[in-house]
């Protein structure tokens, strides 16, 4: 199995979320705050994504990642394989991404004196607290939700992403780097875009439950807050995603690209 495709996953998603952080936290005063817990993360996350697109397409065309430009896959087994990683790396993401939203949700950080303490101390504290409170189950709150939200929005991802670099791309040869940039950032915000209603629904099921629960299910969590809030409330965040998503993602196919090609 080429292991390859794991190891450049890793580092271009670790590339592009240093560019990618200060989007995430906008909401806090300190911009990189907490860098260090998601570039973990990453590494896991977005080398499964990689790794196991590729090995995906290499089941499905018999075709290395060297041979895909000269033997272009079809978009049908694109967006197999895209969704294939999207559904795996959404359950490795899920534990670090509810320590993410429910860190980012603490609003008591900078408390003043006297005002309560955050319940949370810090990435650790926090896997630690849920564990104990709700058992290993509870590190995977709002994953249904995410597996849903990533599986056919990371086909739309690897789709996209290829699609145009094929049109701006002469037969058989590299991509140059400014069609990868662009590529990339597309990319990015295609499945942004189409992922933001169920990010949404994602993010507010990871933080019931805290103090009582609200929601009796994703389906319940998606009907109240349309009753609630509107049809609009599934494109909260919509902007702040696709600003975030182009320069992220343009950065991670560009090392992604050029690590595979640097290697062999
Ligand atoms: C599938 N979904 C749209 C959620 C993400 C697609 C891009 C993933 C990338 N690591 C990023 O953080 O932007």
């Amino acid at each position: 199995m080429p292991v390859e495709e794991f190891v450049a996953g890793w580092i271009s998603g670790a590339a592009g979320l240093v560019l990618g952080h200060p989007f995430d936290t906008v909401k806090l005063l300190g911009f990189f705050k907490g860098m260090s817990f998601p570039i973990a993360s990453i590494a896991v996350v977005n080398s499964v994504l990689f790794g196991v697109y590729s090995n995906a397409l290499l089941l499905l065309t018999a075709t290395s990642h060297q041979e895909r430009r000269a033997q272009p896959p079809s978009y049908m087994h694109i967006f197999l394989a895209g969704c294939t990683g999207g559904f795996l790396q959404a359950y490795c993401l899920a534990p670090f991404d509810l320590i993410k939203v429910r860190l980012q949700n603490q609003t008591e950080p900078r408390a003043q004196p006297g005002s309560p303490r955050p319940r949370y101390k810090g990435p650790m504290h926090c896997a630690a607290s849920i564990f104990q409170e709700e058992g290993p189950r509870g590190l995977f709150r709002g994953a249904w939700a995410l597996t849903l939200r990533d599986t056919p929005t990371m086909g739309i991802y690897f789709i996209t992403y290829e699609g145009l670099c094929h049109q701006y791309t002469p037969e058989g040869q590299n991509p140059s780097s400014a069609t990868v940039l662009v590529a990339g950032g597309f990319a990015g915000i295609a499945s942004w875009v189409a992922a933001t209603p169920l990010d949404v629904i994602k993010s507010r099921m990871q933080m019931d439950g805290l103090r009582y629960k609200v929601y009796r299910g994703m389906l319940d969590c998606m009907v109240s807050s349309v009753r609630q809030e509107g049809l609009g409330v599934f494109f909260r965040g919509l902007t702040i995603n696709s600003a975030r998503a182009f320069p992220v993602n343009a950065v991670t196919f560009l090392s992604y690209e050029y690590l595979l090609r640097w290697w062999g």
